[in-house]
């Protein structure tokens, strides 16, 4: 605070502490000088140490409590008239209530001493328009003045204008803007149009020159975090070499950027933007929206909500969110919510993250829903990703969470999209394939339900079409990979006959009409699957222990083995006596077992069903196996016996190795024709295949309780090949023949 006495030539120089009062001489000059050295230095020490805190973890706020012990005092002792809290705008937000109090203090003890040290400052001005401006002053005054009495330099003194106008206590005349050093007026909330200001009196000025020190020593702590802001708030193309190095050391202490390279964090400089937001409640944006930018929390905390689950996870400083939309071309995942008042985030904008971040971005990413990792996505490698133009597949996930993640990425809600159609993603169908190992069908249709009756008077009309339509594709798409098994399944069979009504009815209401097509395609397959269920077919495995064959001679029938399909088979004794029994494949080994054990008169209790291989091993079936006629071994035979008895069953004689060979049939035919007949033969048994025969295989058909004899016929037949050759090389005793024969099964394999 300087104030120049033309007349007498004098200065007085109040800092809060040394105040000098001299008459203007070179030698008082030199001492004015000193003086503000002086002050200076002081103010140097609290913006080292301001800043030394700050980049222990970034951008450090206040201490719980806030500011020294003379802060606390300082405002302790004011009273509610002297210490008025003043209203934010948007662009005024407090840092806390306790420095939002300080920083009103200090807005009190500038304004007292500029109205008495410098009064022609804040004065009456017209705006361009003509319209008359209440005492308001220039922000290139401001600073000027703030310089007059020890800040030492112009940017120092615009970082400290910044958090007075950050806090509400100075404001521009009519714009909502950052301070700038700059010919644009300024004032003080008490001076608004509507304030009554009153002149300060002696004892103000007494007050506010015993507080200065304290409202400096604030504003300096806080200037580097605001000029951090200013500088971050500036449009792009304005930032100078300077404030690009600025930031770019900022950006070395942000947690979420870590795994990023320095020449990455360089060219992030240039485009992050800062934004903040001041009420806890605010949305920044709502699950389903386009994706336009990634955010990191510089300060505060957001709320992470799921339609349908409420809050799942809250992020915290340091955290960042919004990538998945970018990084997955998809809709938002979730709505953010601002947990708390005054959230500072750190923004890249979407072509900013694509340009520079989409290709480095983190391997692996981890979204958590109450407390627990509930999807990690990885990213493929560009090498391995031919089919997909995703770049990030999930690794692991709940199932609730990845069928969630792959309706809201990979199945596009839009009316007239149909990314499914688009180049086929090894995910989706992945899920498809094997959902039955950690979702169970009817856990999968609960779950789609839930997608598709999603409602909420909060969310609009184009977000709850948009979850219809995505079910219905993957419905569409479920049925159409999976086939028959789906309708096998009462309880989906019984959701897509509800769905399709309900797709039917939203078709009236909301343009359903593609997905409308979709179901009744679905509808169409679903009735001529139900045709087929009136009729079976039969079965018969030979007791010579040949190929497992259809029962007559029709050449039209279906190849395919179906759980309904009667089976014709033999079950004998351990004295070799047998029944001949009629199953539906889908029956268990204990209704084989029960009903052989009838026919044979043998007593029920503590029976076994057996397979007696032709090397001698008893392998004894489970009650709850199915298939169990295909499920045998090349030359095996179904046993029941009492359990006491397994270790007296032995094979029969026809389970021996074949005496004879067959190689004047084979000579009768040449390999080319042989080979032909084969493959066709095999490829007939392997399309009959479904995939799920694969994993009730590999996984236990016990588990699932499903049949897998397509699969057992494809795998027998190779075992039936492989024993065929050797035993044909054997049986053949010339050595001439049999090298004829070896050169004819080469060729045959080639
Ligand atoms: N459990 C979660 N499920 C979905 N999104 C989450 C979860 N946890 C954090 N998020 C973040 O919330 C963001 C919402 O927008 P995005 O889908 O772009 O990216 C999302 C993630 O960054």
């Amino acid at each position: 605070m300087k104030r120049r006495d033309k007349a007498q030539h004098k200065f007085e120089i109040c800092l809060g502490y040394p105040c000098f009062s001299l008459e203007l001489s070179p030698n008082a000059r030199t001492l004015t000088v000193f003086s503000l050295q002086r002050n200076k230095e002081v103010l140097g020490d609290l913006v080292t140490s301001a800043t030394a805190a700050r980049l222990k973890n970034g951008y450090e706020t206040p201490p719980p409590g806030g500011g020294t012990p003379q802060h606390r005092k300082s405002f302790a002792a004011a009273s509610p008239a002297e210490s008025p809290v003043p209203a934010c705008s948007s662009q005024q937000q407090p840092l806390s209530e306790v420095s939002k109090q300080n920083g009103s203090r200090a807005g009190w003890v500038l304004h007292t001493l500029l109205q008495l040290k410098a009064p022609g400052l804040l004065r009456e001005r017209k705006s361009s328009t003509g319209r008359v401006l209440r005492r308001c002053a220039a922000g290139t005054d401001l600073v000027e003045w703030l310089m007059t009495i020890g800040v030492h330099s112009r940017q120092q003194a615009t970082a400290m204008w910044q958090v007075l106008l950050e806090e509400g206590v100075i404001s521009h005349v009519s714009r909502d803007q950052p301070f700038k050093d700059k010919f644009l007026l300024y004032r003080f909330w008490q001076d608004d149009e509507n304030g009554a200001s009153v002149a300060p009196t002696e004892a103000d000025e007494a007050q506010a020159q015993a507080e200065l020190k304290d409202a400096l020593a604030y504003l300096t702590q806080k200037a580097p975090d605001a000029m951090m802001r200013l500088i971050l708030r500036k449009p792009t193309h304005e930032r100078t070499s300077d404030d690009l190095e600025t930031i770019y050391e900022e950006l070395l202490h942000i947690k979420a950027l870590s795994h990023l390279s320095n020449s990455v964090k360089r060219e992030l400089a240039a485009v992050i933007i800062f934004e903040s937001h001041q009420k806890a409640g605010t949305v920044l944006f709502h699950q389903g929206d386009e994706g336009h930018s990634w955010y990191i929390i510089l300060k505060g905390s957001v709320n992470v909500v799921i339609h349908g689950k409420g809050v799942v996870t809250t992020l915290q400083e340091g955290d960042d969110f919004g990538k998945l939309a970018l990084i997955n071309d998809a809709p938002r995942s979730a709505t953010i919510v601002l947990r708390e008042n005054n959230c500072h985030f750190l923004r890249v904008d979407k072509d900013n993250f694509n340009r520079i971040l989409r290709d480095v971005e983190a391997n692996t990413v981890r979204l958590k829903e109450h407390g627990r990792d509930v999807l990690v996505l990885e990213k493929i490698s560009p090498a391995t990703n031919a089919f997909s133009h995703f770049k990030y597949t999930v690794m692991a996930g709940t199932p609730q969470k990845m069928l969630e993640h792959l309706l809201e990425t990979r199945l596009d809600g839009r009316i007239g999209q149909t990314r499914e159609e688009g180049p086929s993603d090894p995910f989706l169908d992945d899920f498809l394939l094997t959902h039955i190992v950690f979702m169970p069908t009817h856990q999968l249709v609960t779950e789609l339900a839930r997608h598709y009756r999603i409602d909420s008077p909060s969310q609009d009309r184009e977000f709850l079409v948009a979850c219809k339509r995505r079910v219905v594709h993957f419905v569409h798409r479920w049925v159409s990979t999976i086939r028959h098994p789906v309708f096998e399944e009462p309880s989906a069979f019984a959701f897509l006959e509800e769905l399709s009504g309900e797709v039917s009815d939203d078709n009236a209401r909301w343009e359903m009409e593609d997905e409308n097509a979709k179901m009744t395609q679905v509808m169409d397959e679903l009735a001529q699957w139900s045709a087929t269920q009136s009729v079976s077919q039969k079965w018969k495995l030979p007791p010579g222990g040949q190929p497992i064959s259809a029962f007559g001679s029709d050449t039209q029938r279906d190849l395919r083995m179906r759980p309904q399909d009667d089976i014709i088979f033999r079950v004998y004794c351990a004295d070799h006596t047998y029944c001949t029994l009629r199953f539906p494949l889908s029956s268990n080994a204990e209704t084989v077992k029960v009903s052989a054990a009838d026919k044979l008169g043998l007593k029920h209790d503590d029976l076994i069903l057996v397979e007696v291989k032709s090397s001698g091993e008893r392998v004894v079936f489970k009650d709850s196996d199915v298939s169990v006629p295909t499920a045998l071994s090349l030359n095996g035979r179904i046993f029941v016996s009492p359990k006491e008895h397994l270790e007296a069953l032995t094979c029969l004689p026809d389970q021996e190795t074949p005496t004879e060979g067959s190689v004047g049939d084979l000579e009768l035919f040449s390999t080319k024709e042989l080979a032909y007949h084969m493959t066709l033969f095999d490829w007939s048994l392997f399309c009959a295949v479904h995939e799920y025969e694969l994993i009730y295989h590999t996984f236990g058909r016990h588990h699932f309780q499903k049949i897998t004899s397509n699969l057992d016929v494809f795998l027998r037949r190779f075992n039936e090949i492989q024993f065929w050759v050797v035993t044909e090389i054997c049986l053949t005793s010339s050595v001439s023949r049999r090298v004829q024969l070896v050169r004819k099964f080469i060729k045959l394999a080639a």
